[in-house]
């Protein structure tokens, strides 16, 4: 909920009345969950909305105790969260998944605002739950055990207010609480028919989740998968039911879930739910009707897996949005139609297993990535493991064990038998560092060694490992201004920097119209009519500027196909109007001048408090807003 022209101390009189019961007339009221979560901030926590404390965030050893505990759901997430990542990240959106106890422990988004980002809490480690943080996607979700979408004022703490955050719980097959699934921005607008589509894509992709988790635990019980019609089976599955070999049910899917809502269906004999028996059912399809209705389902058996092959952590699991495409793309593909892009393609080809390190630049959702794999898969490497490794996703404090590995017992909370780092797991193949620019100093050191002598040495670990590596590296930072400024070393830029690749971005490519239908092609793989789209979308879609690049115009078709009627895709069906990426196009303050540089700089060794700079000028406070508001400069928890 949006309190139009909000300040602090309004946000606070808002909240105060709400809780006291007497709120003012003029001020719109919270919805129920938002309601229920203030009151309990207040008359249960003890919270204060006003105060300023910095984002609490476990220490390493603290957050793998959070971690290891769940590793192995983790490891059948992770792919939902890739894909939620690639549709969310060019609308300025970072993926987040929260244990139960309301503590991130895997967050997806490269943060072109990184800063503002990590002072929001948005990172590994960083503790959402309610008690603490006052209302909050997260921590709300957790305690109300509801999806939740909580925008900007509807946070109970002012320091939040910027933010908005959607978020799906995530239930176990017996109805457990297991995590939350949140998406959050700083840049997200008002917009309800946005946001309602980021919301439908978080609830898809906990589902999604779910599923895939529900399958994997149920492995060794029979499996029934309800449909619509027999036409659906195998196709849609309305809901799963598992089934230990007596024949009571021991596990339930979100699906089934909702069908039977009020129902505790664990413990309960599968007869009186459905009228029919294990032994009845044979692995075919049957039409079963469900007890005490007169609806009839077309049910499916799956038998126990624990003697077969365990389910793929990468199959598909249900979802109401068209499949993903699986294949990678290969480099003509990826050039299309485009004289830049066939360029680049020929001159990857000479020198395709020359092991020279390839650093791509362009801006974001270019195809950077999809084009390192493509160069991967053309080589004489593609065999064996394309390994890549985001370096602006991950906390500093986990960057070089992620990448170098560990010895065992190297230091308190590490794992037992030590792990294997990414530049291990990559031996023989490609290694593919995303973002190479966000890379801390300490790891360029490390990783320039490793270049140089052909070996890693694990943290706290004293035997060389031989390594055999092909380098890919990709920034949408200027690589050689952060050598200028020191941020990045010159040694190691000089030995990535042997083929040289800038993907162009969406906006000037000549083949718009083909990567146009290659994105519709993509988003409808699968399904049984591809939408088609009329003159006027098409053209809207051949004129619009994406700042988002091609990883816009998937999500913007993916979000058309989902959402058009009677096949056809209209101009209505394209959510064009997302917020513009604060990618490197485009600064993170409109203001670059002189005076809105000394005035942000002023404000920012102030930690943004107007009161305190204003009086550092000696000048009024109105007269301090007046000033920012001629510059453009807006406090970070307000862009
Ligand atoms: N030519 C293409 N045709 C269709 N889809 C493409 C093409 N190139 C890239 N994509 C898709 O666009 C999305 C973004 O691509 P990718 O992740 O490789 O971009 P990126 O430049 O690495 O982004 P970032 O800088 O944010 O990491 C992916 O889903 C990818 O599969």
């Amino acid at each position: 909920m949006i309190a139009p022209g909000s300040t602090a101390s309004d946000h606070i009189d808002r909240i105060m009345a709400w809780v006291d019961g007497a709120p003012a007339p003029t001020s719109p009221p919270p919805h129920g969950i938002i309601a229920d979560s203030w009151k309990r901030c207040v008359l249960k926590h003890r919270l204060d909305p006003a105060t300023v404390n910095a984002p609490n965030v476990l220490t390493p050893p603290e957050l793998r105790d959070h971690v290891e505990p769940v590793g192995e759901f983790l490891g059948f997430a992770r792919e939902s969260l890739l894909g939620l990542h690639a549709q969310l990240a060019a609308s300025g959106y970072v993926v987040l998944l929260a244990d139960r106890d309301g503590v991130t422990i895997e967050r997806f988004g490269s943060l072109p605002i990184e800063g503002r980002m990590a002072r929001a809490g948005l990172e590994r480690g960083a503790v959402w739950a309610e008690d603490c943080e006052g209302t909050n996607g997260v921590g709300t979700c957790l305690a109300s055990g509801q999806p939740v979408l909580v925008h900007r004022f509807d946070h109970f703490a002012v320091r939040h207010t910027g933010l908005t955050c959607s978020v799906a719980p995530i239930l176990g097959p017996v109805g457990e609480l297991l995590a939350a699934l949140d998406v959050s921005s700083l840049t997200a607008p008002a917009g309800g028919q946005f946001q309602s589509l980021v919301h439908g894509f978080v609830m898809s992709a906990a589902r999604q989740i779910e599923d895939t988790w529900f399958l994997a635990r149920t492995r060794e019980n029979c499996v029934l998968a309800l449909a619509r019609s027999p036409e659906m089976a195998g196709i849609e599955t309305d809901a799963m039911i598992a089934v230990d070999p007596a024949g009571t049910v021991v596990g339930i899917n979100g699906g089934a879930r909702k069908l039977f809502a009020g129902r505790d269906l664990i413990g309960v004999r599968l007869d009186a739910v459905l009228e029919t028996s294990l032994d009845r059912l044979a692995a075919g399809t049957a039409l079963v009707r469900q007890s005490g209705t007169e609806r009839r389902w077309a049910i499916s058996l799956r038998p126990p897996l624990a003697a077969q092959r365990l389910p793929s952590r990468r199959a598909p699991a249900r979802s109401s949005a068209p499949a993903r495409p699986t294949r990678h793309l290969p480099l003509d593909e990826l050039a299309g139609g485009d004289p830049q892009m066939q360029a680049h393609v020929r001159r990857i080809r000479r020198f395709v297993d020359c092991d020279l390190p390839i650093l791509m630049g362009g801006e974001t959702g270019t195809g950077k990535e999809a084009f390192a794999r493509a160069i991967h898969d053309a080589s004489a490497r593609a065999a064996r493991p394309f390994v890549g490794i985001n370096c602006a996703a991950l906390p500093e404090s986990l960057i070089e064990s992620e990448l170098f590995g560990y010895a065992e017992g190297a230091f308190t909370g590490a794992r037992r038998d030590g792990m294997r780092g990414k530049l291990l797991q990559a031996d023989g193949g490609t290694l593919f560092l995303d973002e190479i620019g966000d890379m801390p100093l300490a790891a360029q050191t490390r990783l320039l060694r490793v270049l140089a002598e052909r070996e890693v040495i694990p943290l706290g670990g004293d035997r060389a490992i031989p390594l055999d590596l092909h380098v890919i590296c990709a920034s949408h930072h200027d690589l050689e201004a952060l050598v200028a400024s020191g941020a990045f070393r010159a040694d190691l830029f000089y030995r990535l920097n042997g083929l040289r690749i800038t993907l162009p971005p969406l906006r000037d490519r000549t083949d718009k119209a083909e990567l146009i239908d290659r994105a519709l092609e993509l988003e409808t793989a699968g399904l049984a009519a591809t939408p088609r789209l009329t003159p006027e979308a098409r053209s809207l879609l051949l004129d619009h500027d994406w700042p988002g690049n091609i990883r816009q115009l998937r999500t913007v078709v993916r979000a058309a196909v989902i959402g058009c009627e009677d096949g056809l895709i209209r101009c209505d069906d394209l959510p064009l109007a997302m917020p513009r990426f604060a990618g490197a196009t485009s600064p993170a303050c409109p203001a670059a001048c002189p005076e809105a540089e000394r005035l942000q700089a002023i404000l920012r060794s102030h930690k943004w408090c107007v009161a305190d700079a204003a009086r550092s000028l000696n000048v009024s406070r109105m007269t301090l807003y007046r000033r920012m508001a001629k510059f453009g400069v807006v406090p970070p928890n307000q862009l």
